[in-house]
């Protein structure tokens, strides 16, 4: 009675919770709608995780409504990030794969790579047949969010301005065209996306395909709900990037799973809610420099106060080494090291050519966040995403609260400087 009442709640509310299996082909009589979205290209990596987020849970709410219950996510390709600067490698059109743990992101909600909706397209419509979407949707922000000073979900159609036709080609695709492009100021939660699709409806369509351009917009409806970790946790990484990681930590930092407590379970719904991790013996520090330096300078260290900053914390903790995971050049870190001398100062690097063009930049990132994961301590960069996705993956590990959510201050003179704020995990 206990899980048929919360299942029944869905319709007000999504909680994450298991309800009662349901019927194969139950609902098969119900259109499927293809959810593809698209996010700023300005914007990095560790943001576009999480509007992921915000899409994946609002996904599997939309997947309890009527008329919606065959829904997919589409994932965006990965192409040519801004703060991917190595332009000697092919980076374009890369698949959500490549980074990560497809299967296990699945165990979460009905996603799908675009080779996989590609697929599922010329099944439907025949072999090399062009991309035509039923609907696209391109968000912007209200200009005035806060109205008679409240802040109201809603969104409006407005006149497309003449830039917006350099929205093609949709996802980089040069074949994919669209029935219907509508202009919405935006503002509210990935729920309002729901009376969106309602809107806009049309009746006797078997198959949708929405695209939702500048998602970012979106906002989450629960910002670290259960939801919330329940898609965070399902998000791991692509095996062949923990594997380097974790040949590097062996390596060059003696760390392993066994040793240092942070065994994982093959799947992440089975993961202790016990914080037993120890962790390498070693300190990570998340370095944010290059954008950060102009747009951010007032809480980003220099070179030296990092240095000095990290020092403090080895001698305090008697370690003597610290893995550096950074976008900093390499004249900065020489620097740093000069600064560290009685320590050692380590830093991933790939082996090759061959290795930077397989693993490419956002590869190599992750493997940087991958070896800071497994730190005894870890201090991160203020307001910075990358920060915060190490801060996650530890809470999933199970690290002490205290060894993770650490943020350097502009200066190691400063005691009490804003810190990033704490949001541990939390289990259904
Ligand atoms: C100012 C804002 O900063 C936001 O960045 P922020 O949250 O740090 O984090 P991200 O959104 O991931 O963008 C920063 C990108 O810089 C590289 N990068 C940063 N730190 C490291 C590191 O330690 N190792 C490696 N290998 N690469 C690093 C990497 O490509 C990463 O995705 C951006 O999302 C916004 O678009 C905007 O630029």
């Amino acid at each position: 009675t206990h899980i048929r009442k919360i299942c029944e709640k869905r319709d007000i509310f999504f909680e994450a919770f298991s309800c009662p299996r349901e019927r194969p082909g139950k609902w098969d009589h119900e259109p499927i709608t293809y959810l593809l979205y698209d996010v700023n290209p300005g914007e990095g990596f560790n943001l576009r995780r999480d509007v992921y987020i915000r899409m994946a849970v609002f996904l599997q709410f939309l997947r309890t409504q009527p008329g919606y219950r065959r829904s997919r996510l589409v994932l965006p390709p990965w192409s040519n990030l801004v703060h991917w600067r190595s332009h000697n490698i092919e980076q374009t059109q890369l698949p959500w794969s490549h980074f990560f743990d497809l299967p296990s992101m699945k165990a979460y909600t009905d996603v799908i790579d675009t080779p996989e909706f590609l697929a599922a397209y010329e099944t439907l419509h025949g072999q090399g047949a062009a991309v035509v979407l039923d609907e696209v949707y391109k968000l912007k922000h209200f200009d005035n969010m806060f109205e008679n000073g409240v802040f109201v979900d809603k969104f409006e159609e407005h006149v497309c301005p003449k830039s917006d036709s350099g929205t093609l080609p949709f996802l980089g695709y040069t074949n994919f065209a669209t029935k219907e492009f509508t202009c919405l100021h935006f503002q509210g939660s990935a729920m309002l996306l729901h009376k969106l699709l309602e809107t806009y409806k049309r009746k006797g369509q078997s198959v949708r395909y929405v695209l939702v351009l500048n998602a970012e917009i979106v906002l989450h409806d629960l910002w670290g709900n259960v939801d919330y970790w329940e898609a965070r946790r399902s998000m791991r990484f692509a095996h062949s990037l923990v594997e380097v990681a974790d040949r590097f930590r062996w390596d060059y930092l003696n760390s392993s799973d066994e040793q240092d407590r942070t065994v994982r379970p093959a799947n992440w719904r089975d993961a202790s809610h016990r914080r037993r991790a120890k962790g390498g013996e070693y300190i990570c520090a998340h370095l944010r420099r290059a954008d950060f330096l102009y747009g951010r300078d007032k809480t980003t260290p220099t070179i030296q106060s990092a240095a000095l900053q990290i020092r403090a914390k080895l001698l305090e903790l008697g370690l003597k080494t610290v893995f550096i995971a950074s976008d900093c050049s390499r004249t900065e870190f020489y620097n740093l090291k000069n600064y560290l001398k009685r320590f050692r100062v380590v830093r991933f690097a790939p082996e090759n050519y061959e290795q930077r063009a397989t693993l490419k930049d956002g590869g190599i990132a992750i493997v940087d966040q991958i070896i800071c994961s497994h730190a005894r301590y870890f201090i991160g960069t203020y307001e910075s995403t990358f920060t915060y996705r190490i801060y996650e993956e530890r809470e999933i590990i199970g690290f002490p609260k205290d060894l993770t959510f650490n943020t350097f201050c502009k200066s190691e003179k400063e005691m009490n400087c804003e810190k990033n704020t704490v949001w541990p995990i939390v289990y259904n």
